[in-house]
């Protein structure tokens, strides 16, 4: 089931201005995790505002569930309802002048009772790391913090389907790892998650879809790999290669063998061109879910040895771990760090927010696909 369609959708901002979005055939598949790419000015953002009733297509029709947007006052706070924004500039959606009326703004606006939007405040903000900032006008927030609060505001609405415009344009590198994390809990709990960036690295390890546009017209949908073979496509694109597929490519082609299967985290790496002896190393892993996590973590470190690596995934363990100071290796990409630990034949340690519980199955069962088969143990 797709949770949009864009039939032959062409837009432009008026009559005599040239067109942005050029007869464009998408579909989004539900719970998809879909990455939009393209060059500066290719039209990702009006490819956003288009799917989220903002802009009504010059041509063509957008479709969400099957069904044509209406393009009503009704209409479009229904698709609201379901469909959230994070828009690229986050002071093109705020109007408020706290970060607490802020947040509230998208649940009370779908009609959420008064005291759910407390709580959806209060869990929103945790998530994005900005509970301290919950009375602050928004004018006295750096421009990544605004965009987190703007990311809460989204996660607020509990919604169904997540468009994010370069969600992590414009924040530090752990800001942009932690809202990463959130874009895989938001996978994991249901809901399609759509990301617009230029960020092919990023795209490439994340999506299980790429759809790429260039001067308006949509000239790929498909997986990654399919767009990144043709170079001259990606060069035409505005775009460049992620470079660990290009590295695969170099590595495979001097050692001789298959670029596929395609690795796309160091762990798979080390797994495909041999970063260990063969024998791996096991996981203890520590699912949490709340409540100290003590006894469990000197258990596991217990059953790892002193000199095994531990690692973090997920805010809540960060906090939890943080507050309780053990001593931690990897405080963001624990899973893959663990898992080249694994490959590298050492145990390891890993402390993650059991919502991500299916996540580091899959990860450590894609492993086995270039030859390592993990041994994960749960403790507790
Ligand atoms: N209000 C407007 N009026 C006229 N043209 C516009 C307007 N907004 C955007 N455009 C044009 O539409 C085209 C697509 O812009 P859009 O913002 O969708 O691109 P983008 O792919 O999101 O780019 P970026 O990566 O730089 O954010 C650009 O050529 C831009 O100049």
């Amino acid at each position: 089931m797709d949770v949009f369609n864009m039939e032959g959708v062409s837009f432009r901002h008026h009559d005599n201005l040239p067109f942005v979005l050029k007869d464009v055939d998408l579909s989004i598949p539900e719970n998809g995790r879909t990455a939009v790419l393209g060059a500066n000015g290719a039209g990702k953002t009006t490819l956003f505002y288009s799917l989220t009733g903002v802009y009504k297509p010059s041509k063509g029709e957008v479709l969400y569930r099957g069904k044509p947007v209406e393009y009503t006052k009704e209409g479009l706070t229904e698709l609201r309802s379901e469909v959230a924004v994070v828009l690229q500039n986050p002071d093109e959606q705020m109007f408020s002048s706290t970060v607490e009326e802020d947040v509230a703004f998208g649940p009370m606006n779908i009609g959420v009772p008064r005291d759910e939007v407390g709580e959806r405040i209060d869990r929103a903000l945790r998530d994005v790391r900005m509970s301290d900032y919950r009375w602050s006008p928004l004018q006295q927030l750096s421009g990544g913090q605004r965009k987190r609060v703007a990311i809460a505001g989204a996660l607020a609405v509990r919604p169904k389907v997540m468009i994010m415009d370069e969600p992590t344009a414009g924040l530090d590198p752990q800001s942009s790892m932690e809202v990463m994390e959130l874009a895989e809990r938001l996978h994991l709990e249901g809901v399609t998650v759509i990301i617009s960036t230029h960020d092919v690295d990023l795209a490439y390890t994340w999506a299980d879809g790429v759809r790429v546009l260039r001067h308006g017209h949509m000239i790929y949908g498909g997986d990654s790999e399919g767009f990144y073979e043709d170079i001259d496509n990606v060069l035409l694109s505005g775009l460049l290669r992620p470079s660990t597929f290009s590295m695969n490519r170099e590595i495979s082609s001097i050692s001789g063998v298959d670029e596929s299967p395609y690795p796309k985290t160091v762990s798979e790496y080390l797994a495909k061109f041999g970063g260990g002896n063969g024998v791996t190393g096991r996981i203890f892993c520590i699912p949490y879910s709340g409540g100290p996590v003590g006894d469990r973590y000197a258990e596991a470190v217990r059953e790892a040895g002193d000199g095994a690596r531990i690692g973090l995934y997920g805010t809540e363990s960060r906090y939890a771990a943080t507050d309780e100071s053990e001593k931690i290796d990897f405080y963001f990409d624990g899973i893959d760090s663990c898992l080249s630990e694994a490959v590298l034949g050492r145990d390891s340690v890993l402390i993650y927010d059991s919502v991500y519980e299916p996540m580091v199955r899959e990860k450590a069962g894609r492993l086995s696909v270039f030859g390592a088969d993990i041994d994960m143990q749960v403790i507790g």
